[in-house]
């Protein structure tokens, strides 16, 4: 165990397209790394990177320090999930499981023990065609685990997945984490990753665009402003000033404020005697922040969020 995932200025091109641009960051043992970006951002290519399915235009991606193709027996030292579907439809999933196994030198028994951990340990004897997308992630999950690695990776592992799986996944990877892996997980969704992981690393056009413990980022997100309508809007703006908040004037009979909550600016009009017509607490989801934070991702704007490898 301990394993630590080390990514160091990867960039990679494919003819004009750049996939993954100057990308730094690690993802740490006993942590579950959401490596969240929308829609082409460069997840998938950077995991295939990772795993020696690509191979970088410069930069490395390395575990420990060592290259996966270093690895005599990959499955022992890092498990992957990229895609449920490029599995062989004919085999079983007891077949596709045991190939693995031994071309890994791992033990026969894995199979029907990792079939177990996923819930498919009654359909080890059914062709993986007949499988829905839901169970051929959960196959590809059993995949990943077969070695007992201290690394996993798994790209976008709960596509196809009910609520009820998708529930299954998070306390999966927390539960990995918990026994000291290093978990990586990607996705295009906050809310898939806002209460599995620990760690974020934020991507966009291929750069980083942020790098921090997800409690960080949800203190900044939801730290929301507070609307006030009021025909005195100078007026409040100095009261709250005056309190510690910041309050600007957005309009002919609004102000928009930070750092002080909605029953603090209610308190404070009343006590200077200034009238308020409306005051509304917006506290922003982590989905908004995210969304935003990748928006400005899209001009290459990487701006104070990033910490040690923005924009480079
Ligand atoms: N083999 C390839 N040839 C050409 N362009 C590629 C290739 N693979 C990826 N790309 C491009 O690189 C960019 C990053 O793609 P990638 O699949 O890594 O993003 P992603 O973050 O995983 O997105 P998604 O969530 O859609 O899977 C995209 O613009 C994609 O079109």
């Amino acid at each position: 165990m301990g394993a630590v995932i080390e990514i160091n200025e990867l960039t990679k091109r494919y003819g004009s397209v750049i996939a993954v641009d100057g990308l730094t960051f690690t993802a740490h043992p006993g942590q579950v790394t959401g490596f969240l970006g929308p829609n082409g951002a460069g997840k998938t290519t950077t995991m295939r990177m990772l795993l020696g399915l690509n191979t970088p235009t410069s930069g490395t991606a390395t575990v420990n320090g060592r290259r996966f193709r270093d690895f005599g027996t990959g499955l022992r030292h890092v498990g992957a999930l990229l895609d449920a579907n490029d599995v062989h439809k004919g085999r079983t999933a007891n077949a596709h499981l045991a190939a693995l196994a031994r071309s890994n030198g791992l033990p026969r028994r894995r199979v029907q023990e990792v079939l177990e951990t996923v819930g498919l340990g009654d359909a080890g004897k059914r062709r993986i065609g007949g499988f829905s997308l839901g169970m051929r992630q959960r196959l590809g999950i059993a995949t990943a685990l077969l070695g007992d690695p201290p690394v996993l990776l798994f790209d976008e592992p709960v596509n196809g997945l009910d609520p009820e799986g998708i529930r299954w996944a998070r306390e999966l990877f927390r539960r990995l984490a918990a026994e000291g892996r290093t978990v990586f997980v990607s996705s295009h969704l906050m809310s898939e990753m806002e209460h599995t992981a620990d760690h974020l690393v934020v991507v966009g056009g291929g750069k980083l665009i942020a790098d921090e413990p997800l409690a960080t980022f949800a203190a900044r997100a939801t730290t929301g402003q507070v609307v006030v309508r009021t025909p005195a809007p100078e007026a409040l703006a100095r009261v709250l000033h005056e309190a510690g908040g910041a309050a600007q004037v957005t309009g002919h009979e609004s102000i928009t404020v930070t750092g002080l909550t909605a029953a603090q600016v209610n308190e404070l009009a009343f006590t200077h005697r200034v009238m308020v017509h409306e005051v509304t607490a917006r506290g922003g989801t982590l989905e908004d922040a995210f969304m935003e934070l990748t928006a400005d991702s899209v001009q290459y704007r990487a701006g104070s969020l990033a910490s040690g490898g923005a924009g480079r």
